[in-house]
């Protein structure tokens, strides 16, 4: 078995009082009626990787109401041939804490025992959709591959809302800026150098694999300008931007100002103005080959969440997904309104029904 949570404990989470959930490794099918509580489940799932998980809750939104005194995810993760208890709560609304085998642990040192990789309904507006999602949705891919990119990020980005403090105050002392240019330089780099290396482990993932979904030709695009390449070209740029940024009141250069520009390959349509359904099988495709990539790259398939996936895709390319998924051996949750959805999957999956009752949602097998 590769990586898989085989048990799970939802503790005060969302919907969820008290689920304990057994899985034996095996794609995890759920379903139930809306509303239910199965995408919380999804989404404590992703909680076991760094970040805000699939939904960029706040730590408060996921403290189930009207209890609100915080929560906690529990499970037991085979990773790497071994087990893991691993742990990730909040207390009260707090920035959430991680234990592994019972020690004091990052979320980075939880990220590198559990890639975990999602599509969430809220993508299906990716190509149409500003820039920023489409950023987001490609540091999620870099994360996976190497789990310190979700720190870069963080770096970067509190250098910057300095410095664009300081722009929006019209500060003009040169120390300032050098210092936090010195910063993003720096970060901003390595968040650029690891998009680019994730298109290229996307791309040769799409390039080797049999699958019937369509491939997409990515690239890394700037709104404006051009990305330097070099540490030392950025931290230039940054310091010849100043007066140009004082003027807008923001950092106009830099890797927040990157997009991710998707061409439906086959018919070489600009992602953006291919059908719905088109644009849901690209999304299909690229988290497949970011889980085939992982599997290449670290041994094993990451965990793959796919909330509502199913219910939008024709019959055909559903049997598809749950080919492919079950030839890469990925432990995929998946979640859908009834058991028609799965039917494909028969025993390769394994089913959980989630309903709402009077005390919370309730999931049994
Ligand atoms: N902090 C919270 N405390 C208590 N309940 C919550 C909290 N946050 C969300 N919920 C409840 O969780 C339910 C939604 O759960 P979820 O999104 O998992 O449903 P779902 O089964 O995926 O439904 P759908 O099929 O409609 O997507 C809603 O009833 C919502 O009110």
């Amino acid at each position: 078995m590769g990586l898989a949570l085989t048990e799970l404990t939802v503790s005060h989470f969302r919907s969820h009082k008290l689920a304990r959930l057994s899985l034996d490794g095996r794609p995890v099918a759920i379903h139930g009626p809306n509303g239910a509580g199965k995408t919380n489940i999804l989404e404590a799932v992703s909680l076991f990787s760094p970040g805000r998980g699939m939904r960029r809750a706040s730590a408060a939104e996921m403290t189930r109401r009207p209890e609100g005194l915080g929560w906690k995810l529990s499970g037991l993760l085979r990773a790497q041939g071994q087990n893991f208890e691993v742990e990730t709560w909040s207390e009260g609304g707090a920035a959430r804490q991680v234990r592994i085998d019972g020690k004091a642990a990052s979320q980075i040192d939880l990220g590198k025992l559990a890639r975990i990789v999602w599509l969430i309904p809220s993508m299906d507006r990716l190509w149409i959709e500003g820039a920023e999602g489409r950023r987001r949705f490609l540091d999620r891919i870099a994360l996976s591959f190497d789990p310190s990119h979700a720190e870069s990020s963080l770096t970067y980005e509190k250098a910057m809302r300095e410095r664009n403090r300081l722009l929006k105050d019209q500060v003009r002392d040169a120390h300032w800026y050098t210092a936090l240019e010195g910063h993003m330089a720096e970060t901003g780099h390595r968040i650029n150098t690891a998009r680019l290396a994730s298109l290229d482990h996307l791309r040769a993932a799409q390039e080797q694999a049999e699958t019937a979904f369509p491939s997409a030709e990515l690239e890394l695009v700037q709104t404006e300008g051009t990305m330097p390449d070099t540490v030392d070209d950025l931290r230039e740029a940054l310091h010849e931007s100043r007066f140009r940024d004082l003027a807008a009141g923001r950092t106009l250069v830099g890797p927040h100002r990157s997009d991710l520009y998707g061409v439906f390959a086959a018919k070489g349509v600009p992602a953006k103005d291919c059908s719905t359904g088109e644009q849901k099988a690209l999304l299909v495709s690229l988290i497949l080959s970011n889980a085939r990539a992982l599997a290449g790259m670290v041994g094993a398939p990451p965990i793959v969440l796919l909330d509502e996936v199913a219910a939008h895709l024709d019959a055909a390319r559903r049997a598809a997904l749950y080919d492919e998924i079950c030839a890469l051996g990925a432990q995929a949750w998946m979640t859908g309104t009834g058991p028609e959805l799965f039917a494909e999957l028969g025993e390769r999956a394994q089913t959980l029904v989630v309903t709402d009752g009077e005390a919370g949602s309730v999931v049994r097998a």
